[in-house]
């Protein structure tokens, strides 16, 4: 779809604005509005890798300004998930970001990353500490039935937490449009309907899943994996392939799909389980979906036509007996790794799906 509307020139400039208020963002955003500029907008939480520089890509070739914000919502995390530990590496972040700034320059089709936002809990909850308890109080935009089921199921309050500070992020910045990962499937459906449902003017885009060499979706979490973890990781991938072979066969039905990954999910498990503690990563499934495109309703049965949304969680845990100098990655393995994967299930799944 042609949708890149630049209207006027934006100077060519490498820098970018960091801004950390509210206030100083809506004075930008106000500027931009005059000038007549369109703004893109690609939400992050920071440590940021090929996926989140991909969505940025996507945004500066579809808009004059785009503006980049890096916060760690605590409503998304519940109590025992891994909010402290989330990486946060603004360092590194900020060298990737000037040498896109740089690359963006010396390319006058494309707009300019001219911001980015960095607000403080304070800043972005002002009424009261923000609450990760599921019956906590606040103010919160609450997103359902979608948003209890799979990666819901697991995180009680992500979607409360995602929907939520989308909303105050897409108040504040006002975009023409936003942008997210098709990594974080289930995600993108929860903004759409928020968007939809309290009719926020803006356009809801979605970039594809950026991948390692080996298949392994980017993910900012994947540090705290280490060499052996990493390896057993691509498991949930491989399972998907496992599905699409069955139904490249004419496989239709549920239950054959399913049983697909999950076979394939269970013997890997079952290799690792066997070998000594020292040298195995084992995991455990957390879901397996195979999902409407339109709607993420589980299928009973996928139609040929339209295909469906099979995804998938698993969660690495820690790692047993790590060895002298082994890579434990980030953490030293101690803690659990949650990993989440889609693909679109086709038969011409050379369109939209990974390729095996
Ligand atoms: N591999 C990827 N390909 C494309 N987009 C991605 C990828 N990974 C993350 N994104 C998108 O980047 C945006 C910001 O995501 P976030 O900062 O949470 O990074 P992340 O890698 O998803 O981290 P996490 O480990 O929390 O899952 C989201 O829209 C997310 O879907
Ligand atoms: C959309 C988001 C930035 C909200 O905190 C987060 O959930 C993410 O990074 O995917
Ligand atoms: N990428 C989604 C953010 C989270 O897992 O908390």
């Amino acid at each position: 779809m042609p949708i890149r509307i630049h209207t006027l020139k934006p100077r060519r400039v490498t820098g970018f604005n960091k801004v950390t208020s509210i206030q100083n963002l809506r004075q930008l955003r106000r500027r931009a509005l005059l000038a007549g500029n369109t703004v893109g907008f690609v939400p992050t939480m920071g440590a940021l890798h090929q996926g989140h520089l991909a969505l940025i890509r996507q945004a500066v070739r579809e808009n004059d300004q785009v503006y980049v914000s890096i916060y760690v919502n605590p409503t998304q995390f519940g109590v025992s998930e891994d909010l402290s530990s989330y990486p946060r590496t603004w360092d590194a972040d900020k060298i990737k970001l000037a040498a896109l700034a740089k690359e963006f320059k010396n390319n006058d089709r494309v707009g300019h990353m001219s911001t980015v936002f960095m607000p403080s809990t304070e800043e972005m909850y002002p009424s009261s500490p923000p609450s990760s308890e599921v019956d906590g109080q606040g103010s919160f935009v609450t997103i359902t039935p979608l948003s209890s089921r799979l990666e819901g199921t697991s995180r009680p309050v992500f979607f409360r937490g995602v929907a939520t500070v989308c909303m105050k992020l897409l108040n504040i910045v006002q975009p023409e449009r936003v942008y997210f990962g098709q990594k974080d499937i289930q995600q993108t459906f929860v903004v759409k309907r928020m968007v939809k449902d309290f009719h926020l003017n803006t356009e809801v885009r979605v970039g594809s899943t950026i991948r390692e060499q080996d298949g392994l979706a980017m993910s900012s979490r994947n540090i705290f994996l280490g060499e052996r973890r990493r390896k057993v990781a691509l498991v949930l991938l491989d399972s998907f392939k496992e599905v699409q072979k069955v139904f490249a066969r004419g496989a239709r039905k549920r239950r054959f799909l399913y049983n697909a990954a999950f076979d394939k999910l269970s013997s890997v498990e079952k290799v690792q389980r066997a070998l000594p503690r020292a040298k195995r990563a084992r995991f455990e499934i957390d879901y397996i979906s195979i999902a409407d495109p339109d709607t993420m309703d589980e299928l009973e049965e996928v139609n040929s036509e339209r295909g469906a949304i099979l995804s998938g969680a698993i969660k690495m845990l820690p790692l047993e007996e790590p060895q002298e100098g082994e890579d434990t990655g980030l953490g030293g393995g101690k803690s659990s790794v949650r990993l989440i994967d889609n693909i679109h299930l086709e038969l011409l799944s050379a369109k939209v799906g990974y390729i095996p």
